[in-house]
């Protein structure tokens, strides 16, 4: 990504007079790629908003009445933030089939979602005033990022407020693996004593390979040679190495030496069904295999074979090709036909994609999140962004009046800054920011000594721009 243009900035002006604040949000086009805007979407102005002598930030809106549909069970830490925005906010425990997702999302101006809901085109081309997506979650593979950008949809996550909780998990799942936990304690549960050392094992000096040295991957490293494993990782781009462990060049020179191999990549076209049956038949005979990533990432019949040819000495999956919705009994559904033959195997690990699932992760997740979306709405920042351009400006005070701060989300095509400029070259602009990322870009002005009646002129001068994807104008 290119580094931010500061394009202008002038000093501010510290004379306001205005007392009132309010803004606009419109919405985008559900159906073309890129945006012209049309007469029938969204009206001038936003709401009213009166400048509570307790609030300092900026408040846009008539903050009651942006919507926000949170999904999946969205920790409270991040609730309370948003509702004490003032914003709609309505919290449901689980995902929803597509036909009440499309329905529940076509007036909602914010959506918060984890690993299971997918935001497709479909989906999003439905969503008729969205402007930003959180996804409560490190994965963003379930919403069609490019698609979202060319609408004007901002989506951000909480990159590794979850990493420690899965590496932790791993940790565990290694043991329980190498010492057959799983297989005793079901035993016990069933009445059975059966005390057996063989093919039991320590983990001190073994191997671990880390497929994807990312966050997770190397988090889990720093935990493992503190338990005397040696290890090893794979990952597309050359990284540094914590500790004694060390990078291999190929994933079958890490599936030939690991003795327990775990995944810690994203789903990508590149990795889904990276472990599949050529894979299994280089790794070590009894080596072990853990997957915490992406339930696409596994040939799971694969992996049935490999285990009881005795390949593959033990398993442990949190994730699956197909996850339910909700909590409940689910679990053949989810597993498919193969259900009952994974089932069936020994010393396998099955659980319900648990591995960020901690009270610690999610606190922190809610919080992260929810804070990068109040600043989102509400002062227009893509920081921490996974699919727009990251641009800043210090965030606007009720203290500044007569201040506005313009949004222009465009087409990232030759002219635009020219034809914007003409139009904010009537006000005094003090502060300009511009960048893009791929076909979209992303521009902020902060503009001083600007009268309300002036605003809707200079609001509607942009949104006649054919660059335009989405205009937003917050004062
Ligand atoms: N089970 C669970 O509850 C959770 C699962 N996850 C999953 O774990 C994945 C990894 O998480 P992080 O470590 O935070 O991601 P990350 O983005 O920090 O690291 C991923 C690493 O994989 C590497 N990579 C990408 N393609 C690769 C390939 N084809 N071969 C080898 N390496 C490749 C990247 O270069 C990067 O270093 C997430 O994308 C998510 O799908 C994340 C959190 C919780
Ligand atoms: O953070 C991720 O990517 C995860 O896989 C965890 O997903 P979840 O929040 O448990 O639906």
């Amino acid at each position: 990504m290119s580094p931010p243009q500061d394009i202008r900035a002038t000093p501010s002006n510290s004379e306001r007079a205005v007392s009132t604040s309010f803004g606009q949000q419109l919405s985008t086009s559900p159906s073309a790629a890129f945006h012209t805007p049309t007469a029938s979407q969204g009206s001038w102005p936003g709401h009213l908003v009166q400048r509570a002598a307790s609030e300092k930030q900026l408040k846009p809106f008539n903050t009651q009445d942006v919507k926000i549909l949170l999904l999946e069970n969205v920790n409270k830490s991040g609730q309370e933030i948003l509702k004490k925005q003032g914003y709609q906010v309505e919290a449901l425990k689980t995902s929803l089939p597509e036909d009440e997702l499309i329905e529940k999302i076509k007036d909602v101006h914010v959506i918060g979602i984890r690993s299971k809901t997918k935001l497709t085109e479909k989906v999003l081309s439905k969503a008729n005033n969205l402007l930003v997506v959180g996804c409560f979650c490190i994965g963003t593979n379930q919403v069609d990022l490019d698609y979202a950008a060319r609408q004007g949809i901002a989506v951000f996550n909480s990159p590794f407020a979850n990493s420690r909780s899965v590496a932790e998990l791993v940790i565990a799942e290694i043991i329980v693996l190498a010492r057959q936990l799983g297989d005793r304690s079901n035993e016990m549960h069933r009445g059975t004593w059966n005390k057996v050392s063989a093919k039991c094992w320590e983990i001190r000096g073994k191997t671990l390979g880390i497929v994807g040295y990312g966050h997770i991957g190397s988090q889990l490293s720093v935990l493992a040679e503190a338990m005397g494993m040696n290890v090893i990782y794979y990952d597309v781009v050359t990284l540094m190495a914590l500790g004694t462990a060390r990078q291999v060049p190929t994933l079958d020179d890490l599936l030939n030496e690991a003795d327990f191999v775990t995944l810690h990549v994203p789903d990508l076209p590149e990795t889904r069904n990276m472990i599949s049956t050529k894979q299994f038949e280089q790794m070590k005979t009894g080596a072990y295999l853990i997957n915490a990533s992406r339930g696409s990432v596994v040939d799971i019949a694969a992996l049935i074979k490999a285990m009881n040819g005795g390949k593959v000495a033990g398993a442990a999956l949190d994730v699956y090709p197909h996850e339910p919705a909700a909590n409940g009994d689910y679990f053949n559904a989810t597993l498919n036909s193969w259900g009952d033959e994974l089932r069936n195997l020994n010393n396998i690990i099955l659980t319900p994609h648990i591995g960020g699932s901690t009270e610690e992760a999610q606190r922190a997740i809610g919080i992260e999140v929810s804070e990068a979306l109040v600043r989102y709405i509400n002062q227009g920042i893509t920081l921490g962004s996974v699919n727009l351009p990251e641009v800043q400006l210090r965030s606007l005070t009720l203290e500044e009046e007569n201040t506005a701060r313009v949004i222009y989300i465009h087409k990232n095509v030759p002219g635009v800054l020219r034809r914007v400029n003409e139009i904010l070259g009537d006000h005094n602009v003090d502060k300009q920011i511009s960048d893009n990322r791929g076909d979209v870009a992303y521009l902020m002005a902060d503009i001083s000594k600007v009268q309300v009646g002036e605003i809707k002129d200079l609001y509607e001068s942009l949104e006649g721009l054919s660059s335009r994807i989405a205009t937003r104008v917050l004062y």
